[in-house]
């Protein structure tokens, strides 16, 4: 294959400073050649000891940078549709973190934009595609011995959720996880949310609805319920059951050690996603460096990043409304089909 893909990581936080170590340690055919981080520290902090890269405050000044062809997002989600619409007008292929873009109307922009230039350049980080939990399960269903899906199960935890963490981010940022994992596990787009909150946990922030119980319907006739709960404080948990007309298969309890002595046995439980997920990461970027390095988008896409904003937007309306809502997606662009 070709020249090494020289990557512009914006946003330099807790994952783009991990995407900048996998891109260098762990990921071949890539290098990193720029960070960018309105906050210079936690940029120069990122690239300490990283060959080359060079440091900017200004994301689009970055991709501008020598030796960038390709993008990697990894700044808070409502900068990201910025990022992506200039990464498109100049050519870039992206690796941009979820949630595509918050708000359903930018996503569409999104969406008609890279649909106008008629060629797919965005993936969209919905790393639980990559992990080999949901891989399985995503072979079983589609080997067709359990029969046809009728309910998924899931659970989502965190240990605390970071200080800007607001009720809706628990939908649009947190559920939009499962909105992907669902809508690729069972093929089927999401048609109507309801979102429903129990009396708040003491150990939430003051105001913060969490938990949440969040139900969607499939356009197959299929439920998906998920348990949101960001401030659980005892650990990371995310969990998938697929209840199908034959039987019924369960991910998210297989990723542990189990410590037996002096007549007890210890589970561990992961605390984050940066450990819960880290396979799942290096095989994303992985395969997205590969990819693009043969001029193509393997990975869940823009129209999965713009499906999902429209059904998050759905859930917190539902959210803070009540009731059910609709999901209404506009026309699939041929590029998607
Ligand atoms: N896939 C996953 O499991 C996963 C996990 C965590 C976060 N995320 C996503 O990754 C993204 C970043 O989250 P995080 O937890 O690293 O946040 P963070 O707050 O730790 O870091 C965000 C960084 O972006 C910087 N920033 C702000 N505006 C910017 C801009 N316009 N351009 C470039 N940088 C900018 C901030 O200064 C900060 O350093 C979000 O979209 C989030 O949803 C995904
Ligand atoms: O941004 C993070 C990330 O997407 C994690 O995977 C999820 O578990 C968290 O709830 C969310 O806040």
């Amino acid at each position: 294959m070709g020249d090494l893909l020289g990557v512009a990581v914006l946003g330099a936080g807790h994952m783009g400073a991990d995407h900048v170590r996998r891109l260098d340690q762990v990921v071949s055919g890539a290098r990193v050649a720029a960070v960018a981080d309105p906050d210079a520290d936690r940029a120069r902090e990122a690239v300490a000891g990283v060959e080359g890269a060079v440091v900017h405050t200004d994301p689009v000044a970055a991709l501008d940078a020598p030796g960038v062809s390709a993008v990697l997002i990894a700044s808070p989600g409502p900068a990201h549709e910025e990022a992506l619409l200039a990464a498109f007008a100049r050519g870039l292929p992206v690796l941009c973190e979820k949630p595509m873009v918050p708000d359903s109307a930018g996503a569409l922009r999104v969406l008609e934009a890279e649909a106008r230039l008629g060629r797919r350049l965005a993936q969209i980080g919905f790393m639980r595609r990559y992990d080999a939990e949901y891989l399985r399960l995503k072979a079983l269903l589609d080997g067709g011995r359990l029969g046809r899906p009728l309910m998924l199960h899931c659970t989502h935890r965190n240990v605390s959720s970071p200080d800007h963490f607001t009720s809706a981010m628990l939908v649009n940022s947190s559920v939009s996880h499962e909105i992907d994992a669902a809508r690729w596990l069972l093929g089927q787009e999401l048609t109507a949310v309801t979102v429903l909150r129990p009396a708040p946990s003491a150990g939430a922030p003051p105001g913060l609805a969490d938990p949440q119980f969040v139900l969607f319907e499939t356009e197959g006739g299929a439920l998906v319920d998920v348990e949101v709960f960001v401030n659980c404080g005892f650990g990371y948990q995310v969990r998938c059951e697929a209840v199908c007309e034959a039987g019924s298969a369960r991910i998210g309890d297989g990723h542990t050690m189990v410590v037996t002595a002096g007549g007890g046995a210890t589970e561990e439980v992961a605390q984050d996603y940066l450990v819960r997920f880290a396979d799942a990461y290096d095989r994303e970027v992985q395969s997205w460096v590969d990819a693009t390095r043969r001029g193509l988008v393997t990975g869940p896409g823009v129209w999965d990043g713009y499906a999902a904003s429209v059904v998050a937007e759905a859930g917190v309306r539902s959210l803070e409304n009540g009731g059910r809502v609709a999901v209404d997606l506009a026309p699939r662009p041929a590029l998607y089909r």
